[in-house]
């Protein structure tokens, strides 16, 4: 059963068409890749998706509706997440305060004087220190909850994001280059997570340049060139795809 469909998306920027009619479907419980060259695309078709940028043309369909042009909070309450590129904590934050204030609606945000707290709002705080707790355990960052982000390796940094974005229970999950500036060990260990999260029944589609993780990690591998779809099948046939390989040469 198809979760994200993507038709005819197109944009353009000052007469550059970055997305060309471009249709893609993801499967409930996939683990996608995404690659191609550079400029090819695929910030771009994540843009869209994930609310960051309205398409000139074409829609986004997720869980069966239409969600072309939501914002990316509405997308998020409705289970579609994204991490992006370069990691957008909160480096004056400690660890675990980032985690907590990824919850939605969580207390930092609220305005309303502690005489209202109410018992409804305390359990809902301990609800999300809970879930944090859990997160940072799972993501091996215990060790560093109480350290400054500004603290944190570019690895490091990469977990602390995807513990973030697990606040908000995704069904859909964007990752955008996790692997990007992150050591052998830690690459190993991030694949790992997406691996269990995509065992435990998470759709997830990645975003990466680095190819060797992606193939092995990925069920489908979905090539863009130039705004359009290049090729799409399983990693092994894409790589040794003749189009694939012009492609990156002419890079
Ligand atoms: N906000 C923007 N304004 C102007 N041009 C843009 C903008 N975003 C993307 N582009 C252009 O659209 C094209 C596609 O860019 P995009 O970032 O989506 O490609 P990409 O495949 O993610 O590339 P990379 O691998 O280098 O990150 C590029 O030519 C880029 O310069």
């Amino acid at each position: 059963m198809t979760l994200l469909g993507v038709e005819g998306l197109s944009k353009e920027f000052g007469g550059l068409r970055a997305l060309n009619e471009l249709s893609i479907s993801v499967e409930r419980k996939e683990l996608v890749g995404v690659m191609g060259p550079n400029g090819a695309g695929k910030s771009t078709f994540f843009n869209c998706i994930s609310g960051v940028v309205s398409p000139d043309d074409g829609r986004v369909i997720f869980d069966d509706k239409d969600i072309t042009g939501n914002s990316p909070e509405t997308l998020a309450q409705a289970g579609l997440v994204r991490t992006f590129q370069h990691t957008r904590e909160l480096e004056t934050m400690t660890v675990r305060d980032n985690v907590r204030l990824a919850a939605p609606g969580q207390p930092g945000e609220r305005t309303i004087p502690a005489l209202l707290h109410t018992e409804s709002m305390q359990e809902q705080e301990q609800k999300v220190r809970r879930r944090a707790d859990e997160l940072i355990e799972a993501f091996e960052l215990d060790h560093l909850a109480d350290e400054y982000s500004s603290n944190l390796s570019g690895g490091q940094r990469k977990l602390l994001e995807m513990a973030r974005v697990l606040m908000l229970d995704p069904e859909l999950l964007l990752l955008d280059e996790p692997f990007a500036g992150v050591n052998p060990t830690l690459t190993q260990e991030i694949a790992d997570h997406i691996r269990d999260l995509n065992d435990e029944g998470m759709t997830i589609v990645i975003i990466e340049h680095e190819l060797e993780t992606l193939t092995e990690l990925v069920d489908r591998l979905i090539v863009l060139e130039q705004g359009r779809l290049l090729v799409e099948g399983v990693p092994e046939e894409v790589l040794s795809d003749e189009r694939v390989i012009e492609a990156y040469l002419g890079e």
